[in-house]
């Protein structure tokens, strides 16, 4: 269970950009974070995996309050949150094995990350990460000969490698075409279902997320001004929460409701 509650931030210089924000996500739930451009979504990804300090507040992600680790600790509790990318994040010349395996960095001792050395048991948990989002067969491919949607399927396959207890999401799709993004979320959906894995996705095509997540957050000017059920996301609601900000941008390729696929 993540719980956030009272967190602020503000940067060294600026205005709050993230206003008191309080919520929980239990475990097995999918959040979509939605809002306009500069609400604060990335702010809020970032203050929970620690990649930047919350100005007050406090996030406990089970039995550990993460807001505040010492830097020292913050290395090891990161491992636990898989962290998804919109730009994948791979290391292009690596295999696809070698990039699972990368999600296994945090838990070895010095000495093994130096080296790549990892145990046979990751080894063999890698394997099945792959088998899982159907990539087994390039294994030993480089990353870079993969298509985006394949390169996203290795993001998720690394993710999985840390063993985490929750996934962050940033712009998963924001690379990709309509279909491949279906692909993608649904592929995020099943697996948070299987494992009982909370995430938080941040996610900018809103027909989407309504059809993949199972809660909705809207952040505005550092406020949440929307929780709730996808079906809640009433236009009037989506104006609160955007503005003059379009959220219609993205629709359906044409093609894909031809052929009658099932999103
Ligand atoms: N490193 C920083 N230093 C100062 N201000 C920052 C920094 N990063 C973000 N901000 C400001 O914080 C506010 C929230 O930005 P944030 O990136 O969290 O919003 P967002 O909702 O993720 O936007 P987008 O959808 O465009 O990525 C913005 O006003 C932004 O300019």
């Amino acid at each position: 269970m993540l719980k956030i509650e009272h967190l602020k931030k503000r940067y060294k210089t600026g205005p709050w950009v993230l206003k008191d924000i309080s919520f929980e996500v239990p475990d097995g739930e999918i959040v979509g974070l939605i809002g306009p451009s500069g609400a604060g979504k990335s702010s809020l990804i970032r203050c929970v995996n620690r990649l930047i300090d919350p100005t007050d507040g406090n996030i406990q992600l089970d039995d550990v309050n993460l807001s505040s680790l010492s830097a020292g600790k913050i290395r090891e509790q990161r491992r636990h949150i898989g962290m998804i990318f919109q730009e994948y994040a791979l290391v292009e010349r690596l295999s696809v094995m070698e990039n699972v395996l990368s999600g296994r960095l945090g838990y070895l001792p010095f000495w093994r990350s130096f080296l790549r050395r990892y145990p046979e048991q990751d080894i063999d948990n890698a394997f099945e990460y792959l088998e899982r989002v159907g990539l087994i067969d390039h294994a030993n491919k480089r990353a870079d000969e993969l298509s985006g949607g394949q390169r996203q399927r290795v993001g998720i396959a690394r993710a999985l490698a840390q063993d985490p207890r929750l996934l962050l999401v940033d712009e998963p799709t924001a690379s990709l075409d309509p279909k491949t993004s279906r692909q993608i979320m649904r592929l995020i959906q099943s697996i948070c279902r299987e494992k009982s894995l909370s995430a938080i996705i941040n996610i900018h095509d809103v027909p989407l997320a309504m059809q993949f997540v199972d809660r909705i957050i809207g952040l505005q000017g550092g406020e949440i001004v929307f929780d709730g059920k996808p079906e809640a996301l009433t236009e009037d609601v989506l104006t609160r929460i955007y503005g003059d900000e379009d959220w219609t941008s993205v629709k359906p390729d044409e093609d894909d409701l031809e052929n009658g696929e099932a999103a």
